[in-house]
C-alpha cells in the first residue's frame, strides 16, 4: 500500500501517543498547543505511565522527518546549547540568566506508514508579538532597553558556539512558562554556523540567495544574499529594537518589495545616527540609545567580534527590574504593522534560500500598492495546505497562529562534516531541494557598493 500522502504539517500523532528518543527516554505526548509551518508543539511529559499534566514543563515539537527546520534546530540544540555548557557559561559571565531554552532530547518515530523528528524541549509561555499586537505595536523604553541587554548576552552565546540566530523577532521572544520576566530567543530553525570549527565562513555576496529572512528586521548582508555573521544578528536586533521603541519602521510600507527595504534601510544606515535618532515618537521613548547601538554595528567588519559589553553599555540607563510589558505612554506610531493579521506578517518571511527554501513573498505590480502590509496574502501565494493547517487551528484553539510556511529543505554547507557526526541520523537527513523550489534572482536594482 503506497503511504498516505503527505503534507508539510505532520498528521497528529494521538493523544498518549509514546515517543522514545535516542537517550531511551521514552515521552508522553499531550494536547497540542501551537503550530508553525511545518511542525505541531504538543504538551509531553517523561511520566508516561499518567496523562500529561495540564502544567507540565515540557514540550515536544515534530515534523516529518525530511523536512528540514527541525533537523537544523536539533543540529544547534545539540552542538551549541547543552545545558552544562551553558551553565558553565552563565557562571563564568556572573549572569543571572541566559535566555536559550533547554534542549531535552530528540528522535525519531513511525506512525501509520509515516515517518516523524521529534525534540523535547522547555516548555515556554507567551510570545512578545502578542504584546505588541496590544500596544499598538510599542514597548516602554525601559523594557526594550532591557530586552535589548539580555539578548545581546544570548546572542554572544550562541556567537561563540560557532552559530547565528538570523531571525531574531517579537515572535521568536518567549516568557518562560513559570517566570514570565524571564525571556527566551526561541526558534533556531533559521540557525547557521558561521564558524564552524573557528573557521568563519568568507564574505560573498550571491543574488540568488538575497532578500532572505524575516523582510521587515533582516540585515542588509541577508538583502545581498551573504551568508549570515554576527554583525547580521545585531542589525537585526537594532532594527527590532527600533520597531519596539516606535512602532514602526521606514520600509513597512514596502516590505513587498524586497529591494526598496533593502535601499531603506541602507539609507537609514548610510545617514546614522540622524536618520534613527529623528525616528522617535516622543522625548520619553528617544531612539539616541538605538541609534549608537546601530552606528557600532555598523562599523563592524563581516568577520569581527563584536564588542558584546559595549553593546550592552550603549543600551543601559536604567534598565534592570521586571519587564513591564503595559503600554507606553506617549502618541501611539503611525504603523501600518497595527491592524495587520499577524499571518500576514508572517508571510513575510521567506526564509533563508539553501536553508529553507520556499515559496518567494508576493511580489506584486508597484502600482497596486497602497498600503498592501494591511492586505491579507493573496491565496495562491499561501504556503502549504490550508484546510490540513485550519482542521489542526480548529482543534487546538485561538492561540495558535500560523507563521511560515511549508518550504522544501537542504542542510546548511556543513553537510560532509556533519555526515561523520551523525551517522545514525543519515537516514534521516533531509532531502535535496527540487529545483522548482529554488529562488529567482532578487527584484530590483542593486546598486550598493560591497562593505565588506
Ligand atoms: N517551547 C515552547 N513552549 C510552548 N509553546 C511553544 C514552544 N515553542 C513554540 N511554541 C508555540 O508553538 C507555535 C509554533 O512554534 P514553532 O517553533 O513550531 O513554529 P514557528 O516558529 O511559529 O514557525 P516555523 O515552524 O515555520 O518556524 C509558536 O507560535 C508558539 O506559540
Amino acid at each position: 500500500m503506497a503511504p498516505p500522502k503527505k503534507s508539510a504539517l505532520p498528521k497528529p500523532l494521538p493523544d498518549g501517543f509514546i515517543l522514545t528518543d535516542t537517550e531511551k527516554k521514552k515521552w508522553r505526548l499531550g494536547r497540542v498547543i501551537g503550530q508553525g509551518g511545518f511542525g505541531l508543539i504538543y504538551l509531553a511529559s517523561p511520566h508516561v505511565d499518567r496523562p500529561v499534566a495540564a502544567d507540565t514543563d515540557f514540550v515536544i515539537k515534530l515534523e516529518y522527518h525530511d523536512n528540514g527546520p527541525l533537523f537544523s534546530e536539533l543540529k544547534f540544540y545539540q552542538r551549541a546549547a547543552k545545558p552544562e555548557s551553558m551553565r558553565k557559561w552563565t557562571r563564568s559571565r556572573k549572569l543571572d540568566f541566559l535566555g536559550i531554552p533547554t534542549y531535552w532530547g530528540s528522535g525519531l518515530a513511525e506512525y501509520n506508514n509515516l515517518r516523524y523528528r521529534f525534540m523535547a524541549m522547555d516548555r515556554l509561555g507567551t510570545d512578545l508579538q502578542k504584546f505588541l499586537e496590544s500596544n499598538a505595536g510599542r514597548m516602554k523604553k525601559a523594557t526594550v532597553l532591557q530586552l535589548g541587554q539580555e539578548l545581546v548576552d544570548v546572542l554572544e552565546y550562541i556567537h561563540e558556539n560557532e552559530y547565528v540566530h538570523a531571525d531574531i523577532k517579537a515572535a521568536n521572544l518567549m516568557q518562560g512558562h513559570r517566570d514570565p520576566d524571564q525571556i527566551y530567543l526561541a526558534d533556531y530553525g533559521l540557525s547557521y554556523r558561521y564558524c564552524p570549527d573557528g573557521h568563519h565562513k568568507e564574505y560573498k555576496e550571491s543574488p540568488k540567495k538575497g532578500h532572505n529572512g524575516t523582510m521587515e528586521y533582516t540585515s542588509l548582508d541577508a538583502h545581498k544574499g551573504v551568508d549570515p555573521s554576527r554583525r547580521g544578528d545585531l542589525q537585526i536586533l537594532g532594527f527590532c529594537l527600533l520597531h519596539w521603541l516606535c512602532g514602526s519602521l521606514p520600509w513597512d510600507k514596502v516590505l513587498k518589495y524586497p529591494a526598496h527595504v533593502q535601499e531603506a534601510k541602507t539609507k537609514l544606515m548610510d545617514n546614522l545616527p540622524d536618520s534613527v535618532k529623528q525616528l522617535s515618537v516622543s522625548r520619553e521613548s528617544s531612539t539616541d540609545e538605538v541609534a549608537a547601538f546601530l552606528l557600532y554595528v555598523k562599523t563592524l567588519n563581516y568577520q569581527e567580534k563584536p564588542n558584546y559589553q559595549h553593546l550592552k553599555d550603549l543600551l543601559s540607563r536604567a534598565v534592570r527590574g521586571r519587564l513591564d510589558f503595559s503600554r507606553p505612554e506617549g502618541p501611539a506610531a503611525v504603523s501600518s504593522t497595527r491592524g495587520q493579521d499577524p499571518g500576514t506578517r508572517e508571510k513575510q518571511n521567506v526564509g533563508r534560500a539553501g536553508r529553507a527554501r520556499g515559496a518567494k513573498a508576493p511580489v506584486r505590480d508597484e502600482e497596486q500598492d497602497d498600503g498592501m502590509r494591511s492586505k491579507p496574502v493573496l491565496a495562491q501565494y499561501r504556503r502549504g495546505p490550508p484546510s490540513q493547517k485550519e482542521e489542526v487551528l480548529h482543534e487546538v484553539g485561538r492561540s495558535l497562529r500560523p507563521r511560515r510556511g511549508p518550504v522544501t529543505y537542504v542542510d546548511d554547507s556543513d553537510e560532509e562534516q556533519e555526515e561523520e557526526e551523525d551517522d545514525e541520523e543519515d537516514e534521516a537527513r533531509p532531502r535535496a531541494i527540487a529545483a522548482c523550489y529554488l529562488r529567482g534572482p532578487p527584484i530590483g536594482p542593486r546598486s550598493q557598493s560591497k562593505q565588506v
